[in-house]
């Protein structure tokens, strides 16, 4: 049987990756003769999958993107990102290191122009807008500021920035992030930048506001301080938050929708509850799973000695669970975390190759 490579079914919307008639061997008991694929494809379904090219702006959105590309030079980084962030949400940029969220965020922020590419940030273009400048808020660890200056003086001159700042709330998420105010910003710990720029990032209560992995350096209990009080600011005075984040099991309740990007590229465009559904997996005796899982699509697999885990897309039939009981197999959830980690594994240009190579290996 020859082994095929299965396309990227999170990138590619309602392309049948497999079917069993054409490659697989005969349906596992309690399965049909059904395209895995196509199942799988359902199930992670058209909300999970990237937008389509070539949407009109949507005036709605608070951001909205079309065929975003950035180049550095002759390196390609976006490779022509199409997404919309609702309003009033928050939203996850998650990815691996390297896979352009940063880049993204300083063009949604208007600190860097697009190579190419529409970008809408709160109705307008953002690079070098003043309007939109005074409405967004870009919050990070890494943020330049003048050589004096002590996180006193940021406090003090945000008034002038922001125009919802809450000087109030400024002062209470010092003390709750024992920020020393009287210390030059240049002998603060990674921790405590990371500390300035979430004081900032909610404090200023702008209408959108990216936070570009905001916990660099903070402790486990400052973290999920951190995500506590966004969490409550946001319900007591909704806007848009956008973060960027590899934490993403810590952060994953607080998210409303999430954007994975890989290389340069959305590969997943959901809302959460549809993320945390799009995949499960199926673990026991290799053998066993490769012949339960094949027509499926596996977005990745681990195998330790002669057992094997692989993660699939969409949820489990009634077939398959039949099957997998009949094997001994555990059928589990997939957390978002892992779900990322499964998209973002595989090589772009091979995406299913490793669902290919599992199914080969059985026959
Ligand atoms: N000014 C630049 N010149 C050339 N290449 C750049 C520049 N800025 C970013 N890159 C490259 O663009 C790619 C994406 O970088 P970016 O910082 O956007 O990734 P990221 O997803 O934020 O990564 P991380 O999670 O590690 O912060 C990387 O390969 C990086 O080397």
């Amino acid at each position: 049987m020859p082994a095929r490579s299965v396309p990227p079914v999170v990138s590619v919307p309602d392309t049948p990756t497999r079917s069993n008639t054409q490659n697989g061997p005969a349906s596992p008991p309690g399965t049909t003769g059904a395209a895995g694929g196509d199942r799988a494809a359902v199930a992670l379904g058209q909300a999970a999958l990237p937008m389509s090219a070539g949407q009109p702006l949507n005036p709605e959105a608070a951001v909205s993107v079309r065929g975003l590309r950035k180049s550095f030079g002759r390196k390609d980084i976006l490779h022509g990102l199409d997404f919309d962030i609702p309003a009033d949400s928050i939203v996850g940029l998650l990815g691996r290191n390297g896979a352009g969220k940063t880049t993204a965020l300083s063009i949604l922020s208007g600190q860097d122009p697009a190579t190419d590419g529409e970008v809408s940030v709160l109705g307008r273009s953002p690079f070098e807008d003043a309007t939109t400048a005074s409405r967004l808020c870009f919050a990070r660890e890494n943020q330049k500021y003048p050589e004096s200056f002590k996180a006193s003086h940021v406090l003090r001159s945000a008034p002038w920035f922001f125009e919802h700042w809450d000087q109030g709330f400024a002062e209470r998420l010092v003390r709750m992030f024992r920020l020393p105010v009287e210390t030059k910003i240049q002998k603060l710990s990674r921790g405590q930048l990371s500390a300035v720029a979430i004081v900032v990032g909610l404090a200023a209560r702008a209408p959108l506001t990216f936070f570009d992995e905001p916990y660099l350096g903070l402790d486990a209990t400052a973290r999920q301080l951190f995500y506590d009080v966004m969490l409550q600011d946001y319900l007591e005075h909704p806007r848009t938050i956008v973060m960027s984040t590899h934490l993403i099991d810590e952060a994953a309740d607080l998210l409303e929708k999430v954007l994975v990007i890989d290389d340069g590229r959305i590969l997943l465009d959901a809302d959460a509850d549809t993320a945390r559904t799009a995949a499960f997996s199926l673990s026991g005796p290799a053998a066993a799973v490769g012949q339960v899982s094949a027509g499926w699509t596996a977005l990745n697999e681990r195998r330790i000695g002669g057992l094997l885990s692989v993660t699939l897309a969409g949820q489990p039939d009634p077939g398959l669970a039949a099957a997998a009981a009949e094997h001994h197999l555990e059928i589990g959830s997939v957390g978002l975390q892992d779900l990322v980690a499964a998209i973002g594994s595989r090589p772009t240009d091979a995406l299913g190759g490793a669902a290919a190579e599992t199914s080969k290996e059985q026959r």
